[in-house]
């Protein structure tokens, strides 16, 4: 591994502390960050070095994978973490810290390699990027990277502006835009599943599905990002990003070569292939969205959207948001992708449901009563894993057919050692290898997208639709599946009150 400073921009925050703290303490305790490596962390806030090692500790005694049980092995891990109070907007801070870096540089032989990571708030990337070149960061003969949080923008030509600012200093190359759902197990694993098995690969397409379901359900309301959030809602916040990147991990075609650019083409590719909602009428009959009203969860009251803090008592954001999404190729015409995320939702989870096709008319299907599609879910979060839904003979009995899983829980085998997915991005940006980011281009295009359906919504005020906190969110998005003839699957076992068919199957029984 070659030798790296890290910069942690924002260390002081929330992000740090809970995600990027405990990531590098998982990683050196893998033994992925080399020996040659300094940690340092930048915020306005004063920290001495002491203090801010403290923090560390605390954020990792709370929320790391592993323990602190070796205090040689901890003392070599922090006391490469080193703080300097700067503010963004002050070049004369990038000046003094120039000089500590040369220090570290020196002292842990890292070859002047520097990854910049801005865990900040976005308006704040512009003015990072531009001050680490007139301060002197990039002069040295190692390699540079960024890597950014999102929002990347808030629309299009936001989006377009802020890639210009970084553009002036970082190539393109060289920046490293984090989507942290590309960072989960399962998320990765899909393009496995799907290319590496020989009885999902030819049943990839339209001939075979049905439909492909993307469901990423919160429990939490806005909690401290009201503001932010208010200005964003789910279609920027979820939308744009996260449940774009699984569509498009859904829908690609077998990249040629296993590398950053050819996987991210494909990609690009089903971006390209997006039916653009044309006119109002198509964004009004093929979108959804919903803002969370009072309610409840296990007994518990909960309160409406816009009586969260910092949110604006009229609001119309919308908190809940589904599509229908049609991929135009050969591969997928007239396959609906169904995609919802919503807050304040019965369960945390995130899935993915193939639903496919039923089988040909044969003697099953011509007496059947209630033979159920085959379902293949691959489980994102919390749960990781698979499973499988198939029909088969009940045991004992004459011709009753029950819908059974076939469930691989991934995270019951692994449990807490699965790595987070800041591990792996982290270790991939230090590495140099992009596959987990996302590119300039497929930023724009998902911005593209999401930026007509933006455009239209505040046209018909009316379609934002109440739920209450703790149910499924508006009945609209059930209507527009039946449309199709077609309903959401239960996700965890759960949905709009259903049986799980896992734990009580509903026979199919042959006459
Ligand atoms: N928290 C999370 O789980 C997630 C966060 N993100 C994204 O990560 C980024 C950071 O989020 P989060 O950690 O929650 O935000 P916080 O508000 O918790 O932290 C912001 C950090 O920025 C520092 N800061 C603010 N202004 C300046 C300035 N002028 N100069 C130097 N430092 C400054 C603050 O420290 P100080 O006040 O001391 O200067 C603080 O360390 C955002 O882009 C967010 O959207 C994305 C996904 C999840
Ligand atoms: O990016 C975001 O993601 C989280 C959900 O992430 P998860 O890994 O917990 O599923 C979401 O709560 C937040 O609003 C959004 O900004």
């Amino acid at each position: 591994m070659s030798g790296t400073v890290f910069f942690i921009f924002g260390a002081t925050g929330d992000l740090a502390k809970r995600k990027l703290f405990p990531a590098f303490y998982s990683l050196y305790r893998e033994g992925k960050l080399g020996d040659n490596f300094a940690v340092v962390g930048l915020a306005r806030r004063p920290r001495t070095n002491e203090q801010f090692q403290a923090d560390v500790k605390h954020s990792i005694g709370e929320f790391a994978r592993y323990k602190i049980d070796n205090e040689e092995n901890w003392t070599s891990f922090v006391q490469r973490f080193e703080y300097m109070s700067l503010d963004i907007n002050n070049i004369e801070n990038f000046h003094q810290l120039k000089k500590l870096t040369d220090g570290l540089d020196e002292k842990y032989e890292t070859g002047g390699n520097r990854l910049f990571y801005l865990a900040l708030a976005p308006e704040l990337f512009g003015n990072v990027s531009a001050n680490l070149r007139e301060g002197g960061l990039m002069d040295t003969t190692g390699w540079h990277r960024l890597v950014i949080e999102k929002p990347f923008g808030y629309d299009l030509a936001s989006a377009e502006k802020l890639n210009e600012q970084l553009r002036q200093v970082f190539e393109e190359k060289d920046i490293y835009r984090i989507d942290h759902y590309l960072g989960k197990e399962m998320v990765q694993n899909i393009e496995f599943v799907r290319f590496a098995n020989a009885f999902f690969e030819p049943l990839w397409n339209k001939t075979y599905i049905a439909n492909i379901q993307i469901t990423l359900s919160e429990t939490v309301g806005v909690e401290e990002r009201g503001g932010y959030y208010d200005q964003s809602g789910a279609l920027r916040d979820m939308g744009q990003n996260h449940m774009l990147q699984m569509l498009m991990m859904m829908a690609m075609e077998p990249p040629s070569r296993l590398n950053a650019e050819d996987i991210r083409d494909e990609k690009v590719k089903v971006l390209r292939s997006l039916r653009l909602l044309e006119t109002v009428e198509d964004v009004r009959s093929n979108t959804v969205r919903g803002q969370y009203t009072t309610g409840g969860s296990n007994g518990k009251p909960l309160p409406a959207y816009r009586q969260e803090d910092s949110v604006q008592p009229e609001s119309t954001t919308e908190t809940y948001f589904a599509a229908r999404v049609f991929v135009d190729n050969f591969r997928w015409a007239g396959v609906p992708f169904y995609i919802r995320t919503g807050k304040r939702l019965p369960v945390k989870t995130t899935e993915v449901v193939v639903e496919f096709k039923n089988i040909p008319d044969n003697v099953y299907l011509a007496k059947k009563h209630d033979l159920q599609p085959n379902l293949l879910v691959f489980r994102v979060n919390p749960l990781e894993g698979i499973y499988m839904k198939m029909n088969v003979k009940k045991p004992g009995s004459e011709g009753v057919i029950i819908p059974i899983a076939m469930d691989f829980c991934q995270s019951c085998q692994i449990g807490i050692n699965t790595p987070e997915a800041y591990e792996r991005l982290l270790h991939d940006a230090q590495r140099g290898d992009s596959t987990y980011f996302t590119r300039w281009d497929e930023v724009a295009l998902a911005w593209q997208y999401v930026d007509r359906i933006a455009k239209v919504w505040p046209l018909s005020p009316e379609d934002l639709s109440m739920y209450p906190a703790g149910s499924w969110g508006p009945e609209r998005a059930q209507e527009m599946l039946a449309e199709d003839g077609f309903k959401w699957w239960p996700v965890n076992g759960q949905n709009e009150g259903e049986v799980d068919w896992i734990a009580e199957p509903k026979p199919s029984v042959l006459t």
